[in-house]
């Protein structure tokens, strides 16, 4: 059965605020003082997960949408109990300043794995359009894994190697936090106890990587938006090896932390992982009515 996920997460960007290379038109506008005819507005959507799945990205993407207004760091509302104590009124004051035509956005890839979450967001807005990006859950738990290392090395502090996490009494040890974040129809059922399965959008992050116009388009008519991001909004970086933005004529990449290399697996441990969620995928794919192109 699968382990709950921990109470408080690792907030996986803490410590990131800068996470776009500074300059762009949009975060001058932010930094500066509310525009006469705009104010804070709670969101009408939610990019809810999968911590790692390429919410940053997506974010960032979908905010060359100038019908668009995007909070720039995680927000933590529903998932953290001090913060949802603060009330609506706290989550509010935590929005961008934004216009009436604009649809307000915020990212919290916690929100997903949190079992408590789902109510709470119903409770607020029971109309609310979720945006929920997954990528393959074997190369989520690597990206995980990553993301912890790297916290650790920054405070040099030591970690283990990924094996130590993976591996228990010579088997795949199931109880590793990753692995159970990577469990998405586990965690999907809970969603779907409140929300149906129209108003939560998924967005596949694996293809978000290799081509990003055709996903966010799909973004674009799920929230009915205007069609105004286009292909000559992205391009590929070679040096960086994923794709970044082109905004009024400005280019810029995800942060270095955005993009890691993964832990090199032995290939029969890799091999044990993806035939471990072969069943759970399966179950996922029929939860949702489709399927994606995972190990
Ligand atoms: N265009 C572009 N540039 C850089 N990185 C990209 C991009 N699109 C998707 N990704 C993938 O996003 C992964 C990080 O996911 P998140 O932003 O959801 O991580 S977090 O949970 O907020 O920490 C990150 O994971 P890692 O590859 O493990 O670093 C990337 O694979």
């Amino acid at each position: 059965h699968p382990v709950s996920s921990p109470k408080v997460e690792v907030p996986s960007e803490a410590g990131q605020k800068e996470l776009f290379r500074k300059g762009s038109l949009k975060s001058d506008f932010q930094d500066s003082p509310p525009l006469n005819g705009s104010s804070q507005r709670l969101p009408q959507t939610i990019i809810i997960g999968v911590r790692k799945g390429g919410t940053r990205a997506l974010l960032e993407m979908l905010s060359l949408h100038p019908g668009i207004a995007a909070a720039e760091s995680e927000v933590h509302y529903f998932d953290w109990e001090d913060h949802y104590g603060n009330g609506l009124e706290w989550y509010l004051s935590q929005m961008p300043f934004s216009f009436p035509h604009q649809l307000t956005v915020e990212k919290t890839p916690a929100y997903f794995t949190s079992s408590k979450v789902p109510e709470r967001v119903y409770n607020m807005n029971q109309s609310i359009r979720l945006l929920l990006i997954l990528r393959d859950p074997s190369e989520r738990v690597l990206s995980d894994y990553t993301q912890v290392f790297y916290n650790h090395v920054q405070k040099h502090k030591p970690y283990p190697s990924i094996e130590e996490f993976l591996i228990k009494d010579g088997e795949l040890n199931v109880e590793y936090k990753a692995i159970n974040r990577s469990l998405y129809y586990f965690h999907m059922q809970n969603w779907l106890r409140y929300f149906p399965l129209n108003h939560i959008h998924i967005v596949d992050g694996d293809q978000l990587i290799r081509d990003p116009f055709p996903e966010i388009e799909k973004v674009e008519r799920f929230l009915k938006l205007s069609p105004q991001i286009n292909a000559s909004n992205f391009y590929f970086n070679k040096t960086k090896g994923f794709y970044c933005l082109r905004d009024s004529g400005r280019d810029r990449c995800l942060h270095e932390s955005k993009g890691r290399a993964h832990p090199q697996v032995d290939p029969k441990l890799l091999n044990k992982l993806h035939e471990y969620f072969h069943e759970p995928n399966k179950k996922f794919f029929e939860l949702v009515g489709r399927t994606f192109d995972w190990h």
